[in-house]
């Protein structure tokens, strides 16, 4: 298999993974002067909030900031009254269906938020609410006041993807519904046929090697510049062509920013490098056998060959259109090719992979959200930070694996994560299934389950009847839909 159609995380090196890059700049600036619908962006459906209950886990606090005592009342808040925030915030959170921090939120937000402002790198499992931790840190300090602050960049967040920059975009519009002259700009690349123009946005999120190239046209002024958000930061500085955009969109902001990092891991190689970024930062941190997700259930299957995979896929479509479901594929080509495949045969699936134009992946990624498409083909392109709570399968096809500096693949342990962690979001149940067709992958996946001191059970598909029993069970019985029907 070539390079050049792997979309596998990790460093740049021996993968392709392309950071979401194109020439030309998009630039589009959203107000939110009248409430936005709680819409198709992965944040504030009906069916999500306190409704649901956190799995327990711990959170170890690191403080470099000896302004932030443990003793202050502030160093962890109950609730998002406790923190002061704006009445239109609260409000924005509340229509969300918001109703405590969760316990990320907790920890992070009175560090986030306490002046004057201290960075932070924080990490904690996948679908646990960091985003809302950076966002309701960014709209407490932008200033709207004036029509030129409205429209002056003072936050930004970077992200790896469009995909994952356009869902922190609804969030933000959400969350900051009710603010008057709240202005939001999406920096991604555009189609070929578009012209740049400028970014007058209050709050910009966006893709670094776009963000980089604004700034270097004069088309973003980073100057007013308070806050900068990196999410999915491992995964940003330890790739790269990312983490070069990364450390050169930093070189151009004000050196006083706030620089503020977040991902569910942080190997022990970025975390060093991560502490350079965003120095005397307070630390939120977990070990690595703390951070999978409860409410998954990790199953894997034996397939005798490639083709045996692909069968095993198509026996599990039924239970694949229960809820939504993600097939994480090694290549761009395979990806395309199942696909076809599937289609010909009479499935309806998507596929989104780095190839495809950005216009494109716009419209398949909501269709996802929306529910259109139930079951979508992708690589690691989204593996990290999507957000779309009725995924309750997420299928590793190929098991993830990286290339180490001497040449030899092996098992890619945050990506095993950050995929799997596309379902279970926030208390819920999901079921991550890994096919496995040789030795190598066998080995693969064992090393994953010892890394994370998890239970990957093996799934026999000599009965389908039994498969399917199985899964459905899980799904079905999750204790988050449980808990949602006795609320009804
Ligand atoms: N305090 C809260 N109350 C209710 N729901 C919440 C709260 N915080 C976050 N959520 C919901 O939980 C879901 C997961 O949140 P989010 O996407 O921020 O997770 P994350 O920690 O960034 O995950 P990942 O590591 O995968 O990026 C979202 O749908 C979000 O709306």
């Amino acid at each position: 298999m070539s390079a050049e159609n792997t979309e596998n995380g990790g460093s740049l090196a021996d993968r392709i993974s392309k950071p979401d890059e194109a020439s030309q700049p998009t630039p589009t600036t959203t107000t939110t002067e009248t409430p936005a619908q709680p819409a198709d962006d992965g944040a504030g459906t009906e069916l999500q909030g306190s409704a649901l209950q956190e799995p327990e886990y711990k959170v170890e606090v690191k403080l470099s900031d000896l302004q932030a005592d443990p003793n202050n009342p502030l160093f962890s808040v109950k609730s998002f009254e406790d923190l002061g925030l704006d009445e239109r915030i609260l409000k924005g959170l509340s229509t969300m269906n918001f109703r405590k921090p969760s316990k990320v939120q907790e920890r992070a937000l009175p560090l986030l938020m306490h002046n004057p402002p201290k960075n932070l790198v924080g990490q904690s499992q996948s679908g646990t609410g960091k985003t809302a931790a950076f966002v309701l840190n960014i709209l407490s300090r932008v200033d709207l006041s004036t029509e030129e602050l409205q429209n002056t960049p003072q936050a930004l967040i970077l992200a790896p993807t469009r995909e994952l920059a356009r869902q922190i975009v609804g969030v933000v519009q959400l969350m900051g519904q009710f603010l008057d002259g709240l202005t939001i700009g999406t920096a991604v690349p555009a189609d070929a046929s578009a012209r740049p123009t400028r970014m007058s946005a209050a709050i910009v999120v966006g893709t670094p090697g776009t963000v980089q190239d604004m700034i270097k046209r004069r088309i973003l002024n980073p100057t007013q510049l308070k806050v900068l958000v990196l999410d999915e930061a491992d995964n940003m500085l330890d790739q790269q062509g990312l983490g070069d955009q990364c450390i050169r969109v930093k070189a151009m902001l004000p050196r006083t920013i706030q620089v503020v990092l977040f991902s569910a891991t942080f190997p022990a190689h970025v975390h060093r490098y991560a502490a350079k970024f965003a120095p005397e930062a307070n630390e939120i941190t977990l070990q690595h056998e703390e951070l999978t997700v409860e409410g998954i259930k990790q199953l894997y299957m034996d397939c005798n060959s490639d083709e045996e995979k692909y069968a095993n896929l198509v026996q599990l479509y039924g239970l694949l259109t229960v809820g939504s479901s993600i097939i994480f594929v090694k290549t761009r080509a395979s990806a395309a090719e199942i696909e076809k495949r599937m289609t010909a045969e009479g499935h309806t699936v998507a596929s989104l992979t780095g190839g495809i134009e950005g216009s494109r992946r716009d419209a398949v990624i909501d269709a996802f959200r929306n529910g259109d498409a139930k079951v979508l083909i992708t690589t690691n392109v989204l593996a990290r930070g999507i957000d779309v709570s009725t995924v309750s399968l997420v299928v590793n096809y190929d098991i993830p694996e990286t290339i180490n500096p001497s040449r030899k693949r092996e098992p890619d342990f945050q990506t095993y994560l950050h995929r799997i962690g596309r379902t279970g979001r926030f208390g819920r149940i999901g079921v991550a299934i890994s096919f496995v067709s040789s030795r190598e992958e066998w080995d693969m996946l064992r090393q994953i389950q010892q890394h994370f001191s998890c239970n990957i059970e093996r799934i026999d598909t000599s009965d389908w009847d039994e498969v399917e029993r199985i899964i459905k069970k899980t799904i079905k019985n999750s204790r988050a839909q449980a808990q949602f029907a006795q609320q009804q």
